[in-house]
């Protein structure tokens, strides 16, 4: 006999933003979810339907400001919760927490934590035995630029990454330029040994300095929703690789695999590349 397994309960925190909206969407087509909560701190969205909210069918999800009482509820649920953050960089560290004090696995795609906040978190899952997955960009495509950037870091050592991102964003550097650099910086070498004595006549035009002296540049523009280039340099060749997103759904297939697999750990895991 084959028992059906019940849906996971999904609270998506940051429901009324560019994000949220496209997660409420993807969770509510998924036949192994059900949208259990929606929040948002935004009082013109307060009262309503969650479903609605994207214009499609009432999902019967009121979009709430009340985080605590709701992962209070989601806990005494049969089936483990899961709480989706795409809020802003100034609330994902109490927002992360919270979800871990209920036993609500945390799927965090808001970017802007810091090393530290994010060790603490790391800790604080590691003590709930909750899993935790903080993941800096859920596209594919990223991570397949990872990968090869990683595996060009072997044969070049200068490197420079310049990230472009609609004028909208909070953080910068972007949560993406850093993991990069960090991949970069992991291969165990510092890049870019100068060749000259520089001086910067206006102050960040060489952009900001991440580990292993990697330069990150960031550019925030109308238009643009979310780019980033990794550019290697040689004696007579330049080696680039970018990847463009032209609509947030690219997020949504990380974003669903990242809800079912949090449910799988005990501890706080950053990075897409480790789940696939
Ligand atoms: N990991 C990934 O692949 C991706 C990550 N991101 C990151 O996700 C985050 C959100 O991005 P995006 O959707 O574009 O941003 P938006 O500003 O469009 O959406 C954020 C939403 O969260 C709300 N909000 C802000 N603070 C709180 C809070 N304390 N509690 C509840 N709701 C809150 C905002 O309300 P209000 O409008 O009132 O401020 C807004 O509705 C950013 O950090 C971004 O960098 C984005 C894309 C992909
Ligand atoms: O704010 C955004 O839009 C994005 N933020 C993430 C980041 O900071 O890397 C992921 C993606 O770049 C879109």
């Amino acid at each position: 006999m084959t028992v059906n397994k019940l849906p996971i309960p999904v609270v998506v925190n940051g429901a009324a933003g560019k994000m949220g909206r496209e997660v409420i969407e993807a969770v509510a087509a998924a036949d192994d979810m059900t949208l259990y909560g929606a929040i948002d701190r935004n009082p013109e969205v307060f009262g309503l339907d969650a479903g609605e909210l994207i214009g499609g069918e009432a999902l019967q999800v009121t979009i709430t400001n009340e985080m605590e009482p709701l992962l209070a509820a989601a806990s005494q649920e049969k089936e483990p919760g899961v709480m989706v953050d795409f809020t802003h960089p100034s609330s994902v560290y109490t927002n992360v927490r919270a979800a871990i004090a209920y036993g609500i696995r945390p799927v965090v795609g808001t970017t802007g934590l810091s090393p530290k906040q994010l060790q603490d978190l790391a800790e604080f899952a590691d003590k709930a035995s909750t899993g935790c997955l903080v993941i800096p960009n859920f596209s594919i495509g990223m991570v397949l630029l990872q990968q090869a950037a990683v595996q060009a870091s072997q044969y070049f050592e200068h490197v420079e990454i310049i990230e472009l991102h609609h004028n909208q964003k909070a953080d910068a550097p972007s949560g993406t330029a850093l993991k990069t650099a960090e991949l970069l910086a992991e291969m165990g070498k510092t890049y870019n040994p100068p060749s000259v004595e520089e001086k910067e006549h206006l102050q960040g035009a060489r952009g900001s300095l991440a580990e292993e002296n990697i330069r990150i540049h960031s550019i925030r523009l109308p238009g643009l929703i979310a780019h980033q280039e990794v550019i290697f340099g040689a004696e007579g060749q330049v080696y680039t690789l970018r990847h463009d997103t032209s609509d947030r759904k690219c997020y949504m297939p990380g974003v669903l695999l990242s809800i079912r697999k949090v449910l799988q750990l005990q501890t706080l895991i950053y990075g897409l590349e480790k789940i696939l």
